[in-house]
């Protein structure tokens, strides 16, 4: 690909961006000189040890926090005016559900936010909840959902109004063990329907690698860019995936980048 086309394609540039928590005095830099691109459709994590910076990365793209220096822009605008315009959707860890809200209502509060009719946009809240397998429980509360299923609903939401980019930041890290592979799994479906560009703070190196087309590796005091990895194991992955050998390969190289005891194993 030539570079013109490669640029073309940019969805998410963030360039020399660095970001210094405190007062003067009592400066921390946690992130230092951040560099990288993310791609149109490209699913990208960033893993790293805790503390390096991840969550703040992210919450600069997602327009919460201003960086110290440096630019970041998305589809070549400034956060801020993305944000306004409702073109990127946000997954937390532990997201906060409405519990007097039913899964179809939680959906459709950032089109009431705006003012849009939640008529006008009945089908497109069916097919996100046909996307995310809740259609049997768009009149559940999430008292109702166990806890995958509510992760689920709080993807629908950020999903609701078509945003091209959806940032996640360790949405899965409180989920046991089998659920969470489950919505991993989920996760690759619906980002095959939908062809989001989404960036994921990763809990795990394994989660990372099962998810990704690209992992960014930080490294902490400061926060850098480290390494980046390329992950080919293709488009359609299953729970068979995980017990590959090239699966295997790529969870050890990234482990090896890691500094001992790092707790994203
Ligand atoms: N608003 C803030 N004010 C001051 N310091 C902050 C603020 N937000 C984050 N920090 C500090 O920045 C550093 C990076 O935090 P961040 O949550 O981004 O790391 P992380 O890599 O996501 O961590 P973890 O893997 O544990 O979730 C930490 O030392 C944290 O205490």
């Amino acid at each position: 690909m030539n570079s013109d086309l490669a640029r073309h394609n940019v969805e998410i540039s963030l360039e020399g961006v660095s970001m210094v928590f405190g007062k003067k005095g009592k400066q921390v830099v946690v992130l230092q000189d951040i560099t990288f691109d993310v791609k149109q459709h490209e699913f990208v994590s960033l893993i790293g040890p805790a503390g390096c910076g991840k969550s703040t990365l992210l919450r600069l793209m997602a327009d919460l926090l201003q960086p110290t220096k440096g630019h970041i822009t998305i589809q070549k605008e400034h956060p801020r005016e993305v944000h306004l315009r409702r073109k990127f959707g946000i997954v937390l860890e532990n997201p906060t559900l409405f519990e007097w809200r039913t899964v179809r209502e939680n959906m459709e509060l950032p089109l009431e936010l705006i003012g849009h009719s939640r008529a006008l946009y009945k089908e497109r809240m069916d097919h996100l909840l046909d996307t995310v397998g809740l259609m049997k429980f768009s009149d559940y509360y999430p008292w109702q959902l166990s806890s995958g299923m509510r992760i689920r609903v709080a993807i629908a939401r950020a999903l609701s109004l078509d945003p091209p980019v959806l940032f996640m930041d360790e949405p899965f890290s409180a989920l046991d063990e089998f659920t969470k592979e489950k919505l991993q799994l989920e996760l690759l479906e619906i980002k095959k329907k939908t062809n989001k560009t989404i960036v994921f703070v990763a809990h795990r190196i394994s989660e990372a690698v099962f998810l990704s087309d690209r992992i960014i590796v930080i490294s902490a005091h400061p926060g850098r860019v480290h390494s980046q990895h390329h992950i080919d194991l293709g488009v359609s992955r299953t729970p068979q995936t995980r017990e590959s050998e090239l699966f295997h390969d790529l969870t050890k190289a990234i482990r090896n980048c890691l500094p001992e005891g790092s707790d994203a194993l």
